[in-house]
Order: C-alpha cells, then structure tokens, then sequence
C-alpha cells in the first residue's frame, strides 16, 4: 500500500483529484489488485509509471461509483473468495449471514447425527454461486451433499459460477452442476425429489428500487438480478413445493413472507401427510431477510435456525 505522498502521478490532474477525495483504504485495495494483476511491479524502488495510471484509472472508475468489488475482481463470502464481474449481482453480506448460519445447523446436525447424508441441494438464481458454494465449503468432510445443482437465466452467471467452483477449489468435492433455467419456467429442472432448495430471487419492488437504491447499484450492477415482486414466491408454492423437502428463500418485505405463510398454512390443510414447517429469519440489522421451510424429513436442520412461526 502506497504512502500517497511519495507517489508520483504520471496520470492527470484529475487523477491527483481523485486521491486527494478518495478513500485511503479504497485505495489500498485498488492498488493491492494492481499488484495481484502484475500491472503494478516494484523494480529497484521504482515504480512504473504505467502501474500508476492504470491504478489511478481504477480510482476514477471507482470515484464515479463502479462497485470496488468489480475493479478488484472478487469478494470475500464466508471462507470463500468469490470473482466478481461485471453482470452478475456483486454477493451481500446479509446472503453471506444466513448462509453460514445454515451451514452450521447442518454441521451441528451432521454431528449429532439427526440427518442422514447423501442429501441434494438446488439453488435457484445462483448469481456467482456464492450460497451452494459456501455450504458445501463449509460442509464437504461430511460428504452430507451428494448431488449440488446451481441454475441461472444468466450466461454471464453461469460462466462465473463455473469459475468460482474451480477458483476455490471445489471442482472435485462433490457432483456440482451448473445449469441454464428460466425458474418461473420451468417445472421439470430436478428430476428426482430436492432436499433442500435455497434461492436469493430478485425481491425488490420497483418502487423501492426507485426510491431507496443506490446509485451505483442502478447504474453498474444488473436490474435482472434486483427488482421483483411476489412472483419467485407464487412459483415455489405452485410448482416447486410439491417436489421439495425444504426451502429457504431470501427476501425483502413482509408481504412476501406474509404471502408464503399463507399458503403454506392452505397447503398443511389440503395435505395433512406432507405438512411443512415454516420460520422467518432476521439479519443482524433487525430486518427480516428469509422465509424458510421444511417437512418431517429434514425438520431437524432448522429447530435452531430462526423464529419458528409453523411448528411440525
Ligand atoms: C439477487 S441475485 C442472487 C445472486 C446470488 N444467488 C447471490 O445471492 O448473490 C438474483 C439472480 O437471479 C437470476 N434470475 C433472475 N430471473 C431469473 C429467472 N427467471 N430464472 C432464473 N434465474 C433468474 C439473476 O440472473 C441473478 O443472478
């Protein structure tokens, strides 16, 4: 990391501008990919002045509000560092959250023995694969997942999540695949019965996305990805719910949970032999972030995962 004092721009006075109003530990990051990149090499103490305008360029983008993690390249997701580029939505923390927390209610499970192994996860809207990515990271040596399915509409999401697999190394872990699916779609993605289904939909509403977004999420980072209602919701009730044992399913807004605890309570009505559990989870901004849910057969994973509403 640069003292910037001692740092002689070859650039323009526009670059000088930028580090006087940037961020000095943004900075050090730009310049950290800077080295990573091998564009940036130290020879003899000197630095080329090539290096510094190529990382004085990156200031800018970053000052006119290019997200930091699309510059640098990547972003940390639990132990996982994922590649981030540009198309495909940047993961926030509040994923990172409940995804490590369901990652160790299953070790804790896995431990206690309460679920058998062999068990197949699909996510839907995998973006850069960063939830099925970390829970198999994070529970690999107890060989709970035998088959791991990730879908996308996105072929730049797709391409990524490949990539992120191989760049953590989890290429040979597990049968990991990754898949084109329009979910609201499609109805016969998964042939046999899904363990347990995770998805981060698009959920935010285009009000909200007009009134509350930042700037530069609207401007760099893909709509596709962003704005939504209630319909990734209708269509795990209506297509996927039948063919699953368990869900867990980010979202947004009260309405949509509300929308899913209805009809879970009609469904536990109209198949008293197939009744589901269902809870709500908060993230540690006291905003609700999840609805999840689970039948007999995997109701084991999520007595300790968040605020039961349905009890099996
Ligand atoms: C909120 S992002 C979630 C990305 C990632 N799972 C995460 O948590 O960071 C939503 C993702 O849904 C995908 N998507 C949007 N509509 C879709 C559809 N109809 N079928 C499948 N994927 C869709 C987008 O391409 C995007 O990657």
């Amino acid at each position: 990391m640069p003292r910037v004092s001692t740092v002689t721009l070859a650039g323009s006075i526009r670059s000088r501008l930028v580090l006087a109003d940037f961020p000095a530990k943004e900075m050090g990051w730009l310049w950290q990919s800077c080295v990573d990149k091998g564009v940036i090499q130290k020879k003899k103490k000197k630095i080329h002045p090539n290096g510094i305008s190529h990382w004085a360029r990156l200031c800018n983008w970053r000052l006119q509000g290019v997200p930091l993690q699309y510059l640098i390249g990547w972003q940390p997701f639990g132990s996982l560092k994922i590649l981030c580029r540009n198309h495909v939505l940047i993961p926030r923390w509040e994923t990172e959250e409940w995804v490590n927390d369901l990652g160790q209610s299953i070790l804790t499970c896995s431990k206690l023995g309460s679920i058998k192994s062999n068990l197949n996860l699909v996510d839907f809207c995998t973006g850069t694969g960063c939830i099925p990515l970390l829970l198999l990271k994070m529970t690999r040596h107890t060989n709970i997942f035998k088959q791991i399915c990730a879908f996308d509409i996105s072929p730049d999401a797709l391409k990524l999540t490949q990539r992120n697999v191989v760049h953590n190394h989890l290429e040979h872990s597990t049968n990991f695949k990754v898949q084109y699916a329009n979910i609201l779609n499609g109805d016969n993605l998964f042939p046999e019965k899904i363990d347990m289904l995770t998805c981060n939909p698009p959920y935010i509403s285009k009000n909200t996305f007009e009134s509350d977004v930042e700037d530069s999420v609207k401007r760099y980072e893909p709509h596709l990805a962003l704005v939504g209602d209630l319909e990734f919701y209708e269509n795990l009730i209506q297509i996927w719910l039948p063919h699953i044992n368990s869900f867990v399913y980010e979202l947004g807004s009260y309405k949509q949970f509300n929308y899913v605890k209805e009809e879970i309570i009609k469904h536990n009505n109209n198949f008293p032999n197939n009744k589901f559990g269902l809870g709500m989870k908060f993230d540690s901004n006291g905003q609700i972030r999840c609805v999840f849910g689970f039948n007999e057969k995997i109701k084991s994973i999520f007595q300790n995962y968040g605020q039961l509403i349905i009890q099996i």
